[in-house]
This record gives structure tokens, sequence and C-alpha cells, in this order.
């Protein structure tokens, strides 16, 4: 090897007339620009050892600029041990010299825990800065270059070397920059050359990157649009399937993408239902239908729910489903039930002229039902509707109508909708009329429709209403991609799913979207279990709410449906409860039942227990012994101020259950990922401040340990924090 070479000296191609081309290997051919090669080996120039040193300077302020922090921190200590002989041989005042230490470490502790807020970090630092002054005046007084002091100096600088090198600021750094390299390499692979990592976070089931890719030439549409093969390419690098990894343009920064990748089969457990699986809240009171949306199932990328709102301040919210044969439509269905009738003022019925199923199976759970060829009574419910539209419009205005179990929401789900509607059925020309009245004058009035049909076309709604009018729209697995287009118009475009390829093999399948366009996808409950959920059914019970006496009495033949059945002799004296709607009192004001129907008595009766038990769960036992005000006042004093307590103070701070558990159960989940406060914060839902104090509690019990500080720390439980490499990146 030359000895330029060897040394790692360079020749300059502008001295050798070079072609000006950098590196080795296209170096220069010619001598003097003169087109004649050098000999091999044979160099113009001289090594001289001036070159050779500062060669051997460049190389070694290169090999510091590559870990700038512990590398300069090993050449300061190294250059300080002479520095103290020089001051020896200098003999200033050391007491001078030693009394800088106080305001170097001052400033030095201000602002790197300003910057950071670690305390080892911070205190490293500090010590490391304010020993220099120490070490001079000590050298300046009893000189360097001596075995003891040597030995001392070298130990206690590889000591703080160690503390500063090893401090989680730095370490959370490592890891940082370990992560963008795996990724620099990744997006080498992929194309994605220039651009630069901004955020990798855990999710659910894998992680989410924010890419800064403005230096790459491409824009995020690009890059995020479906045939665009970057998920493709990115899952291949992974070793995962294409649709494991999803790309999406970041929502406030059209310079950013958002790569979701998930590690773990997001279908790989079944959507139990709660109600099935005995997991249900113990919260058993029934809600209003405004406490919030319906649930429908799980969102397996979040984990969130598949909600769906059939009636909020803004009124009713019709639902159009798509779903062709064996999609899970009677499942979807039966969620829908359960959901709605679990609320005090929603009243449930059921048209399902085709097959009957619905009745057959919640039949005690609606309100009213027209099964297997009961073109009558579907067009008797239809028109029940329309009276109740007319009569609610006409008290109220047309204001929005305010559901309560005396005036519920009417929601009526029609399956198989083309026999209802459609061209071929033989009530068509009657019930389109009636469901169109729903479609366009319900919102308001509080009656809702959930049609469901095999596909989206006018042949099988009869009418164009399900499309223009109904908010919601729910497509499950559907044959071909293009009978998406008959509901959801834009779908691609939009970055919906689609719903012919999405998890495939998975049943039960489901894409909602509501008025807003706002869409989720997952996997509907599984409630296909038609004996487990009669069984539920039976359960559930008659519904509480009955809709207004007034406008019961209207209703031909609503007296006589079924279960609802109320002689008018049960009605009580005083009573106006006619044809199964709410009693009144004398003074024209409701009951809110009918006083006369037994069971929905039982019900309201089961009801109440079971409110008032859970509205008693979370109630505290009384004390065995008082506490006087003082001590209450000393107890907030210490949880208020736990960031600045004494360990031993903190340690002797019980943590209350609702306060540790939701933190220790995220922690458990999370393992050695470790969990950030704010998510801490949002999993115990409560201020940051109070949290905050409690993290500091907690870790001084000892249950979690937090490493970093401000934005960068994270929370472990004990048993996962993670030891001198906490570099857990990103691992496909
Ligand atoms: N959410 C789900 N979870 C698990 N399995 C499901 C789910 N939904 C549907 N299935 C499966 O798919 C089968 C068909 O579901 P379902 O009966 O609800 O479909 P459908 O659309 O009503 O069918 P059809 O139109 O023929 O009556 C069920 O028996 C069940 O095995």
């Amino acid at each position: 090897m030359a000895r330029g070479e060897r040394f790692g000296t360079r020749r300059s191609p502008r001295r050798t007339g070079g072609s000006g081309r950098r590196g080795w290997a296209g170096g220069a051919p010619s001598r003097y620009g003169d087109g004649l090669p050098y000999p091999a080996g044979a160099y113009r120039d001289r090594l001289s050892a001036g070159r050779v040193l500062a060669a051997g300077v460049r190389g070694y302020g290169r090999w510091v600029a590559r870990a700038p922090e512990t590398r300069g921190l090993a050449s300061g200590l190294a250059a300080l041990y002479p520095a103290g002989e020089v001051m020896h041989a200098l003999g200033p005042e050391p007491l001078l010299v030693g009394a800088l230490a106080p305001p170097l470490a001052l400033s030095t502790w201000v602002g790197t825990y300003k910057a950071h807020r670690s305390v080892k970090y911070s205190a490293t630092l500090t010590a490391t800065v304010a020993a220099v002054p120490g070490w001079l005046a000590f050298a300046a007084h009893w000189g360097a270059f001596n075995l003891p002091t040597l030995v001392g100096y070298t130990s206690t600088a590889a000591l703080a070397w160690s503390a500063f090198t090893w401090s989680d600021v730095l370490r959370e750094r490592r890891a940082w920059q370990a992560r963008q390299l795996r990724w620099d390499a990744l997006a080498t692979a992929v194309g994605l050359e220039d651009s630069k990592l901004i955020s990798a976070d855990d999710t659910r089931l894998g992680q989410c990157f924010r890419i800064d890719i403005r230096a790459t030439g491409k824009r995020a549409s690009q890059l995020a649009r479906p045939g665009s093969g970057l998920a493709e390419d990115l899952a291949a690098h992974l070793a995962l399937p294409t649709e494991r990894v999803r790309i999406s343009a970041d929502a406030k920064h059209a310079g950013i993408i958002v790569i979701a990748v998930q590690l773990i089969d997001p279908w790989q457990g079944e959507v139990t239902h709660p109600a099935l699986s005995g997991t249900a809240s113990a919260d058993a009171a029934r809600r209003s239908i405004m406490d919030g949306p319906l649930v429908l199932g799980l969102d397996p990328d979040s984990g969130d729910d598949l909600a769906l709102s059939v009636f909020d301040k803004a009124g009713g919210h019709h639902t159009f489903l798509v779903a062709p044969t064996g999609s899970g439509k009677t499942t979807l269905y039966n969620n829908l039930i359960e959901q709605a009738s679990d609320r005090c003022d929603v009243l449930v019925m059921g048209i399902d002229v085709a097959k009957g199923t619905l009745g057959a199976i919640w039949g005690q759970v609606l309100d009213a039902h027209a099964g297997i060829g009961e073109y009558d009574k579907a067009l008797q419910i239809l028109a029940w509707a329309g009276v109740v539209i007319t009569e609610r419009s006409r008290a109220s205005g047309g204001r929005n109508h305010k559901p309560s179990p005396s005036a519920p929401v009417l929601l009526i789900l029609i399956d198989e909708l083309d026999e209802v509607t459609g061209y071929n059925s033989p009530i068509g020309t009657q019930a389109k009329a009636l469901v169109e009245k729903i479609y366009r004058r319900g919102r308001s009035a509080g009656v809702v429709l959930a049609t469901a049909s095999q596909r989206g076309v006018i042949q099988y709604t009869g009418t164009k209403d399900p499309h223009a009018n109904a908010d919601n729209k729910i497509v499950l697995r559907v044959n071909r991609a293009s009978e998406m287009n008959n509901v959801i118009p834009g779908w691609e475009l939009a970055g919906m799913p689609n719903m012919e390829t999405y998890a495939r093999g998975v049943h039960g399948v489901a894409l909602v979207v509501d008025g807003n366009s706002l869409w989720r996808a997952g996997r509907v409950r599984d409630l296909s279990d038609l004996d487990a959920v009669e069984a539920l059914a039976g359960r559930r019970g008659a519904p509480v709410a009955c809709l207004e006496s007034a406008i019961a009495a209207m209703l031909p033949g609503y007296g006589e449906r079924h279960h609802r059945s109320v002689p008018a002799s049960a009605v009580p004296s005083g009573g106006k409860g006619i044809g199964g709607g709410c009693a009144t009192r004398s003074d024209g004001t409701d009951w809110g039942i009918n006083p006369a129907d037994s069971t929905a008595i039982d019900r309201l009766a089961q009801d109440m227990v079971a409110e008032i038990e859970a509205r008693l769960t979370d109630m505290p036992a009384p004390p065995a012994q008082p506490t006087s005000l003082n001590e209450l006042i000393a107890a907030k004093h210490a949880v208020e101020h736990a960031d600045a307590n004494d360990p031993a103070v903190n340690r002797a701070i019980p943590v209350p259950e609702h306060i540790a558990r939701p933190i220790l159960r995220l922690l458990a989940q999370r393992g050695p990922a470790g969990a950030r406060r704010d998510e801490l914060v949002a999993a115990v839902g409560r201020s940051r401040s109070v949290v905050a104090g409690w993290l500091a509690i907690l870790r001084d019990h000892g249950s979690i340990t937090a490493l970093g500080a401000g934005r960068a720390a994270r929370y472990y439980l004990r048993e996962y924090a993670p030891g001198d490499d906490a570099s857990e990146g990103y691992e496909p």
C-alpha cells in the first residue's frame, strides 16, 4: 500500500490537474495535466511529518465528530491531565482557580436540567464541569505528574465518563440514532433516500413512523396513493403482508407521511361480544341514546370501537347497509338491536319479510316486527312511523326531537329492502312512499331507518333515498370492488379500504362511513351464534320505553301488537294509556311507561336495582377511624407536591386503585416498550399535573421507573426497565 494511502492523505485534484472527481478509484490519471499517467506508487509530493500530523489530526477530528459527546468528553478529560501540570508550572493561586467551580456548576445545572429535565444527566455534567476548576486548582498546588495523582485522576475521569455515557439522555439519543440509521437503510432500499425519520411511536399492533419526505422530491399524496408501491416495498423488506403496512399523508403537514406498520396480526383474535363473553361492564344501567354512539365492533388497527351514531344532537341518522348474502348482515343487525335496545329511550321495530330472523330471535325485545310474508304488518309499521313523524313535527314545529323513555327514538330495521320497496315487492309502491317519507322527514322527528340490501343499486333499494338521505353507509364484504361505488362513490380517493380484499378470510368485516365521510373499518362483534343471541334477547326482555300515549292512540292496530298489547281495563284510573303507549297522569304528563304493562315494570325494576348497584360500586367503605381536617389538608398538600417530596414521604402515601390500576395495566401491556406520560395521563383520565404527581409517588413506591425527562421520558414497570441498552426500536 502506498504511504499516502496508508495514512489517509488524499491528493488534491486541483494540484494534480486531475479530473476533479473525488475518491480513490476515479482519481486523476495524469501528471501536471499533461495526460501522462503517474507510474504506479509514485507521488509528486514527498510525505512530510507535518502532513502526517495534519492527517492524524483530521482523522481524529472525524473520529470525535462521529460521537461528539462521548469521544469529545474523553478527549477533554485526557487533555485536562497535562493541563494540570501546565497550571502547576504557571503557579496561579489555587483558591482563585477553584473559585470558578460554583458559578460553572450552577450555570451547567440550570442549562442542562432546563433542556433535558434529567437529574442524573444534569448532575453528572454539573459534577464534571465543576470538577475542572477543582482539578486545575489541585494540580496548580500539588502538580499532576506523580503516580497517586495519575491513578486518582484516571479513575475519577473514567467514572465521570461512564456516568455521562450511560445517562438516560444519552441512551435515549443513541436509541434514536440507531432508529434513524435503521430507517435510513430501509429508506434507501425503498427509494426514499434523503427522507428523515421524525418520530416513531408504539401502537397497539406495531409502530407508527412519521417521515419527512420534503428532500425526496416526492409528494405525500403520491406516496400514500394505493398504487404507489411504497407499502408493498416496505412490507417486502419487513417480511410482512402488504396490508400490514399503511401509508397516509399527514393531516397537518404536506411534507410528511405516516407509516403504520402492524407487526402483530390484527385479525388473530376473535372480536367477542361482551354480553356473551361475560365481560360486559358492571355499569348495567341503561343509558340514553344521547350518551354516545352504538358500538358494533372493533377497529383492530387502533383498538377503537366501530361506532354508529343513529341519533345525536343533530337529530337522527339513517343507515344504508349493503351486504351480499353470507357477509354477516344478520350478525351486524344482532349487534344493532342489542345496542339500541340497551338504551332507555329507543324503541326498535323490525321488518324482515324474507327470512323473519329479526322477529324470531329478537321478538320480545322489538316493539313490533313483521316476519316472513307479513307484508301488511310491514306496511303498518311504516305507516305508524309516518304518523309519529307527522305528530312529532306538529308538536315541535320541526325542532329536533328530544328523546326520553316516554318519547323514544324509533329505530326501524328493514332487512332485504328489495322485498319491501324493490321492483318485485308486492307492496313496492305503497312501501316506497312510506320509506321515502321516513328517509326525508324522520331525522328531526326521531324516526330512524336502518335498511339492508344485497346490492346498492336502485333495483334493490327501489328508491334513491338511501343513497341521498342515509348519513351512515355500511359496507360488509362485497364480491366486487365496483359494488362499493354504488354506495360510497369516491371511496378509493378517500383512502377507504376495498371491502372485496380487506382482511381476506376474515368473517364479519365492515366499513362504516358517517355523514361527514369519516370512516372506520374493522370487525363486527361476533353475535353469529343465534341460540346464544336468542338467550341474550330473553334476558334483555321487553323495551322500557314507550311511545307518547297520544301518538300511540292514533296508530291503528298498535295496541294489538304482540306482547305490548294492553287491555284498556288494565289502565289505571286517571291514566290514559291507550294502545300500548305511555300512560299519562291526570295532569297530562307522562308516567314514562305504561303502568299496566307488567313486563315493562319488571324490566324497569330490574334496571333500577342494576343502576343503584352500578352507582354504588365505586363508593368507598366508611373508614374505621375518623380523620381530622388538618390531616386531610396535610395529605392533600403531600399529594399535590409529590414531585418535590422526600421519597420517604411519597412512600407513605397510598396510591388509590383507580389511579394505580390504569397506569400499571398500561405499563404491563407495553412491557419493555414502556409508555409516555401523555399516554398514562390519557389512561387515567385526570389532569396532567395530577397524574405527574401520582407517577412520582409510584416511582418512590418502587412500582415503576422512569427513563429520560420531559417529552422524552418513558415509564416502565420495574421488571421491564431497560438495562444498559435501552435501544429497542424498529425490529422487523
Ligand atoms: N362478526 C363476526 N364474527 C365472526 N364470524 C362471523 C361474523 N359475522 C359473520 N360471521 C360468520 O359468517 C356467517 C354468516 O353470517 P350471517 O348469518 O350474519 O350472514 P348473512 O349476511 O346474514 O347471511 P345470509 O344473507 O345468508 O343470511 C356466520 O355464521 C358466522 O360464521
